[in-house]
């Protein structure tokens, strides 16, 4: 194990807070299965060994909570399933998992495509801040999907109020010192009302008229536990917001990733476009099609090594416990970082090169299990993973069939900002035009 010293009384914080990338990075370089360092008096453990991630994550994963900084997110998040903890996270998963098994979401590809074609429908040639499309397209299809609802207008605005909300949060997550969320600063003002906000716009979503079939809310708001309990009204907002929030961000963000990689890299462009064009038989694909996407699918898949959305994630030890030769005290943190682990030169070649075809069959060639872990690992396992999936591969051949994208002359640099989830900074913004008659 590396010990990583330092003589400020806040430890590695300041070095953390400045560049947390950059911050992980140095840690790779020691090429250590484990670092140990504090942020002022938390100890804190960085694994970067798959077999050890694999531990933590699965063969000893109820000797852990999930991470204290996180809990950051609790008035946000609630006790929804992200967050939530023994009995309760088991009871809630078991609830939630059949809508999302692979089965289960082949059902959802229609809606995908559609809610594209119609976001898209009265897009014009020219310069678009694309980012904020594809937050959008992927807010509403979670909406559509999950919870037999379309988007209001007004739910527009809940971009806006999440960044506001993540960016106090992760503020928060990477302070020592931070005032009592009870005091009226002008920042916890903020976050409390972007909550409020959001609030609104969950609440009205759980008492608007739904269309009819099974949704994942009509289910959650008719279950009953063993005693023939209701789930009761504070529940359903946590795992509402909970699907709402981590359902559509994430998927958002390795989206814009991977159409800033596909421009960066013609080539590669080149060859989905031509699977796209051969597979599609329409405006957008089928679920049959969505699954002869393969080179498509492994874009997608290297995007996410590069900038997984979740790139860093911890548990904190409920219990004294050895993590292969470390031991872990009770209370101590363990971080895991996709982003670290997916660069790591002991076992990746070229590790900053962008290559699809280094994925085969979903997985990455010659890695060990728990090297690749966009999607976490064990009991808390991404729920929405085979969703994310297959609405990324309709939501880019969509896109890709109908428009050409290329980089804007007055574009941002490209930037990726570290907060609750790897975004890029100041979005992406694009030149598009549409394919077909007299549009090119
Ligand atoms: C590219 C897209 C996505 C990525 C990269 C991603 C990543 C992750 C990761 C790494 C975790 C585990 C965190 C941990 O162990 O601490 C997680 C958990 C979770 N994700 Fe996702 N996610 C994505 C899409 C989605 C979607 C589409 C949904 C819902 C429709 C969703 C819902 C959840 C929920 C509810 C959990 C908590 C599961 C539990 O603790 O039992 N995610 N996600």
């Amino acid at each position: 194990m590396h010990k990583w010293k330092s003589r400020s009384p806040l430890g590695q914080l300041p070095a953390f807070k400045k560049d947390p990338l950059a911050f992980l990075m140095e840690m790779e370089e020691t090429q250590k299965p484990v670092t140990r360092f504090r942020f002022a008096h938390r100890p804190m453990f960085m694994l970067m060994h798959p077999a050890l991630i694999q531990e933590v994550l699965v063969r000893k994963a109820d000797s852990f909570y999930k991470s204290k900084p996180f809990q950051e997110l609790e008035p946000l998040l609630g006790k929804g399933l992200l967050l939530s903890e023994g009995q309760l996270h088991k009871q809630q998963r078991r609830k939630i998992q059949p809508f999302f098994t692979p089965k289960h979401i082949q059902r959802y590809c229609e809606t995908m495509g559609r809610v594209v074609t119609d976001h898209t429908s009265l897009w014009k040639d020219g310069e678009r801040l694309i980012s904020e499309d594809i937050r959008s397209i992927t807010l509403k299809i979670i909406t559509e999907t999950m919870f037999g609802t379309e988007v209001r207008a007004d739910h527009d605005k809940v971009g806006q109020q999440l960044d506001t909300a993540m960016e106090i949060a992760t503020e928060r997550i990477r302070s020592v010192f931070k005032s009592p969320r009870s005091w009226k600063t002008v920042r916890n003002k903020l976050f409390d009302d972007a909550v409020d906000k959001l609030d609104e716009v969950v609440y009205s979503i759980i008492h608007q008229p739904h269309a009819s079939g099974e949704h994942l809310l009509s289910v959650m708001k008719e279950a009953e536990d063993a005693e023939g309990n209701k789930m009761d009204a504070r529940q359903l907002r946590d795992e509402v917001m909970t699907v709402f929030l981590a359902g559509h961000e994430t998927t958002a963000s390795a989206l814009i990733w991977t159409l800033q990689l596909l421009m960066k890299h013609p080539d590669c462009y080149q060859k989905v476009e031509s699977e796209i064009e051969q597979t599609l038989s329409s405006d957008t694909p089928s679920v049959e099609e969505t699954g002869n996407l393969l080179y498509t699918k492994k874009v997608i898949l290297e995007s996410m090594r590069l900038y997984p959305p979740a790139w860093m994630f911890g548990r904190r030890a409920k219990e004294d416990v050895n993590i292969g030769s470390t031991f872990i005290k009770k209370g101590a943190t363990v971080m895991v970082s996709p982003y670290l682990m997916h660069r790591h030169r002991r076992y990746i070649d070229y590790p900053d090169e962008f290559l699809p075809e280094r994925f085969e069959d979903g997985r990455l060639l010659g890695g060990p299990d728990y090297l690749y872990l966009p999607f976490g690992g064990g009991p808390r396992v991404c729920i929405g993973q085979h969703f994310a999936m297959l609405e990324m591969l309709v939501i880019l051949s969509s896109l890709i069939k109908s428009y050409t994208f290329a980089p804007s002359s007055d574009a941002f640099p490209v930037k990726a900002e570290p907060l609750v989830t790897l975004r890029m900074k100041h979005g992406l913004k694009v030149q598009l035009s549409k394919k077909g008659a007299g549009n090119s």
